[in-house]
């Protein structure tokens, strides 16, 4: 593994597909110009609207999302990840045809599949502030666990996506793999960011001494939806190295081998874990 610049862009996707793999890639080339060479797109980076609108041209919608991040990650030599797309059930056997997994996808500098995750939890809440979302009404809930890509050049990757990172175990399960390097693609909502983001971010590179790379949605997608931003980078002591902050654009930041090694020296709570996790 060497040292290298990641970015976590932050966006504003809205219904029009075409026009957020545009604003995608204005951003991805922004990062690449400041010397990126891993780039993490945000949840939602290719449609982000109407439910139903969403079921109706999902097939569209998971084919040009992949054929962006191939053709994107060639044109640019970079590995990019794909923080969350709808790609249609197609096992006839579940009964579930209809629904979509949220899916995240890498991909490799000459277009090659690296790492793929549909995401397992689902979003089904209703906020305080009047907002009810029911993820599992269009989305079905992924069933194996996120994999991690294992690079000899940017350290060991693990996916996850969003409202995942409410559940410890998930990373825990990424960093007993391996991963030292981990991906928070999110679209949080602008009310719930407000107090639980940041900090579940830096709990999640404490706890398993690893960098994390959050990409974001931010602002308004629709009259009655607004997302967070703040995409960032932690490190693994969880220090917050790039924030984005409340605009769309890029959080750069160099993941560093050494900084692993040395913090998990310095913090070696990873080896002194009692309770096991399957
Ligand atoms: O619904 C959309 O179109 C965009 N958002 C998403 O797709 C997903 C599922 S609804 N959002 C989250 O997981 C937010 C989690 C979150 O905000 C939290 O955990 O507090």
């Amino acid at each position: 593994m060497k040292s290298y610049l990641a970015a976590a862009v932050q966006m504003t996707s809205v219904s029009d597909v075409d026009k957020n793999l545009t604003q995608a890639e204005d951003l991805i080339q922004l990062a690449v110009n400041r010397g990126a060479e891993l780039v993490c797109l945000p949840e939602n980076f290719s449609f982000l609207g109407d439910e139903s609108e969403k079921t109706k041209l999902s097939t569209e919608i998971a084919e040009k999302s992949e054929k962006f991040l191939i053709t994107i990650a060639q044109r640019y030599q970079i590995l990019l990840l794909g923080g969350g797309f709808p790609v249609p059930v197609t096992d006839s056997n579940n009964g579930n045809l209809g629904k979509m997994y949220n899916t995240a996808l890498l991909i490799g500098r000459e277009g090659e599949e690296l790492a793929r995750y549909r995401k397992m939890h689902l979003f089904d809440v209703n906020l305080p502030d009047g907002n009810t979302y029911q993820e599992s009404a269009t989305v079905l809930a992924g069933t194996e666990m996120p994999p991690v890509y294992t690079s000899e050049t940017y350290g060991n990757l693990g996916l996850s996506v969003c409202y995942d990172v409410r559940f410890p175990e998930l990373y825990r399960h990424l960093s007993q793999n391996g991963a030292n390097v981990m991906f928070v693609p999110a679209a949080f909502t602008a009310f719930t960011g407000k107090d639980h983001w940041q900090v579940l971010l830096q709990a999640r590179a404490i706890e398993n001494t690893s960098y994390v790379i959050a990409p974001a949605q931010v602002g308004m997608h629709t009259p009655r939806r607004q997302s967070h931003g703040h995409a960032m980078i932690v490190d693994p002591w969880g220090i917050v190295l790039a924030d984005a902050g409340d605009r769309i654009g890029v959080a750069i930041a160099e993941i560093q081998p050494s900084r692993i090694d040395q913090i998990r020296r310095q913090m070696p709570s990873l080896q002194h874990r009692t309770f096991s996790c399957s």
